[in-house]
């Protein structure tokens, strides 16, 4: 996960001149959804590779990155950890959908009520600018769970269409058991977000929460 080349400077040797390191191109994504839905173990199992021992309720936000390449260039996915929980959201939520280039919508296929709240967090979107021209992701996370399935895939689709979003089922916890949907979520946005915008910007960054 370690980025290489991002500092540093390149000398060229034809004209002597020091010329700046390649630009990264940097994709800000914020995952939303209730408490306890599993956001911070799908962030990290992204880009840590596993799942945490042990997760404490978010407060405000978490930020992790890592650095893929996508057809030859190197892209940074900067997910954004949000607070599921209302009183640990109030004084970020601005700094949350500043810049945002796509959102993950996550919901736990073993609670009815976190899906139900879906509408609520798209209606915060719209709140803050971000209608369907920013491209959004369904997840319904916990899927190892499959005796206490309270959500099913027909009506997760359902909504997942009429709000014109691709679903993904997935688990954080066993996501090979998922068809490691967990990478296909983050790299589908990532390709996406690669073909549509242009170069966003290059900056050396510090953040990251592991
Ligand atoms: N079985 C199972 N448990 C999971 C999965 N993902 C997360 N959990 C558990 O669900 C609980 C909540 O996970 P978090 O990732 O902290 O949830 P969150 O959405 O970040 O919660 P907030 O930070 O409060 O918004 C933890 O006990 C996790 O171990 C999963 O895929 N399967």
């Amino acid at each position: 996960m370690a980025e290489s080349g991002s500092s540093g400077r390149f000398s060229s040797s034809l004209t002597g001149s020091t010329l700046p390191p390649p630009r990264t191109r940097i994709f800000k994504i914020i995952v939303i959804g209730d408490s306890g839905v599993g956001k911070t173990c799908l962030t990290y199992r992204f880009c840590a590779g596993k799942f945490p021992e042990k997760t404490e309720a978010t407060i405000g936000v978490d930020f992790r990155e890592r650095l893929v390449e996508i057809d030859g260039e190197k892209i940074k996915i900067q997910l954004w950890d949000t607070a599921g929980q209302e009183r640990f959201r109030k004084s970020m939520v601005q700094h949350y959908y500043r810049n945002v280039h796509a959102v993950v919508f996550v919901y736990d296929v073993t609670n009815a009520a976190s899906f139900r709240s879906l509408p609520a967090w798209i209606e915060e979107c719209k709140q803050h600018a971000l209608g369907t021209e920013v491209p959004r992701i369904l997840v319904g996370n916990k899927c190892d769970l499959q005796d206490s399935i309270q959500v099913s895939t027909d009506t997760a689709q359902q909504f997942a269409d009429t709000h014109s979003m691709p679903l993904f089922e997935t688990s954080a916890k066993n996501p090979n058991r998922n068809s490691d949907h967990v990478e296909a979520i983050f790299m589908t946005v990532a390709h996406k977000l690669k073909s549509q915008k242009p170069l966003v910007l290059s900056q050396p960054t510090t953040c990251g929460c592991f």
